[in-house]
């Protein structure tokens, strides 16, 4: 296998035909956009794939960031040093298929050990055409990631020489300006009414008699979120991204979801014009998480722009004046706090790692984003409250 060209259909994973056996030695390497190259072993499919090069931090939840859409086009570097301790499971996936095209780990645990195992990490990486390199020194990589930016580069583990993958990684697009929701929003319509019946749930309150009708737009949405809405007493409608004001009023929601998704969110202009015409043209509550937080912000008039490498990881704090929540993330870009227009907009929570805008709400509408996962999925729990409030809004409403 040649490997997936940076152009191709990110939903059409490419499964290569035999699955290697974990102490296959064949050597793979990881250039990066700056000429850096890091020799490794091969793990997971055999081919070369070309990404941004970024790094996620937790200690847990390896199969829910591969699924998660947000990373589509991009491969990780897991800072924890071994991965696949618990196997792959069928109920821990954010999607249908593996959304990052690469990865970049330290150590492959050979054995899963975990009672709701049903395959090996490595197994699973080549049925879903993602390819791997193991043996990496991945704190260096991130020390280097950290101090240059996230960039673009290419694992091979093919036998492609270094020389022609650097241009290849050199020709890739940026992240800057890629529109990537459109690629991995569903195509049709549907509904979901799976809740995941988690110990927290308990918490909640009590069921509402009839559900509320939330639509949902997805530019690249997490299973995790559809369960929690759901958890939390709301029936919901996914629509794509391109919907129209017109189809989501046709649903008669009582209240709008704006997903998470991957890519640069200024590039997402259906989304942004949708936000826009749903904050003008309807007094209906909206709620947008990480890339939805970023399409309201800039439906708003705000600017947003690319992190130096990004918040990727299970404890980044945020708060708000008297509290902090522990929180799950995973973005690139992030609202520039000063472009928000501040008659409208209030700042409710900000990143206490970087002091970037971590929530907003509008001031005289039902209205907030979060730029961070309060779905954990994987991660803490401390942010679920923020559907509570969602659901709430909806309440005042009947
Ligand atoms: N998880 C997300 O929704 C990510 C949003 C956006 N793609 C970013 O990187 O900032």
């Amino acid at each position: 296998m040649i490997g997936i060209p940076a152009d191709a259909p990110l939903d059409t994973p490419q499964a290569a035909p035999e699955i290697p056996s974990p102490d296959d030695a064949t050597p793979a390497v990881l250039v990066l956009a700056d000429g850096t190259v890091l020799r490794g072993l091969a793990c997971g499919a055999r081919g070369s794939v070309c990404g941004e090069v970024v790094f996620n931090t937790g200690m847990t939840g390896y199969q829910e960031v591969l699924t998660d859409p947000s990373y589509a086009g991009q491969l990780i570097t897991f800072t924890y040093p071994e991965l696949g301790n618990t196997g792959v499971n069928g109920e821990d996936l954010e999607a249908d298929h593996a959304h990052a095209r690469g990865c970049i780990l330290r150590q492959l645990s050979p054995r899963p050990s975990n009672w709701r195992s049903e395959e090996t990490l490595d197994h699973w990486l080549v049925r879903q055409g993602v390819v791997g390199i193991r043996g990496v020194d991945t704190r260096a990589l991130v020390r280097h990631l950290r101090e240059g930016g996230a960039l673009n580069g290419a694992i091979a583990s093919d036998g492609t020489d270094p020389a022609a993958l650097l241009e290849r990684v050199r020709a890739a697009p940026s992240m800057d300006g890629l529109n990537l929701a459109a690629k991995v929003s569903t195509r049709e319509p549907y509904t979901w009414d799976r809740s995941c019946a988690a110990a927290f749930d308990t918490r909640l309150q009590p069921r509402p008699d009839r559900p509320y009708r939330v639509v949902a737009i997805d530019f690249g949405i997490k299973r995790a979120i559809l369960e929690r809405l759901v958890a939390h007493g709301c029936s919901v409608t996914v629509l794509p991204a391109a919907a129209t004001l017109e189809q989501v009023l046709a649903l008669e929601p009582e209240g709008v979801f704006l997903s998470n998704g991957p890519g640069d969110p200024a590039a997402v202009a259906e989304g942004i014009a949708l936000a826009r015409d749903l904050l003008q043209q309807s007094q209906l509550p909206v709620f947008g998480i990480c890339l939805g937080h970023q399409i309201l912000g800039l439906a708003l008039g705000g600017r947003s722009f690319k992190l130096g490498y990004g918040h990727r990881g299970l404890n980044h704090p945020c708060g708000s004046p008297g509290s902090v929540e522990i929180t799950s993330q995973n973005h690139g870009f992030a609202l520039d706090a000063a472009s928000l227009p501040a008659e409208r907009v209030r700042i409710t929570h900000l990143n206490l790692n970087d002091r970037t805008v971590a929530a907003l709400a509008l001031r005289h509408q039902p209205v907030f984003g979060i730029q961070y996962h309060p779905e954990a999925s994987p991660g803490p729990h401390d942010a679920d409250h923020h559907f509570a409030r969602f659901v709430a809004l909806m309440a005042e409403r009947r």
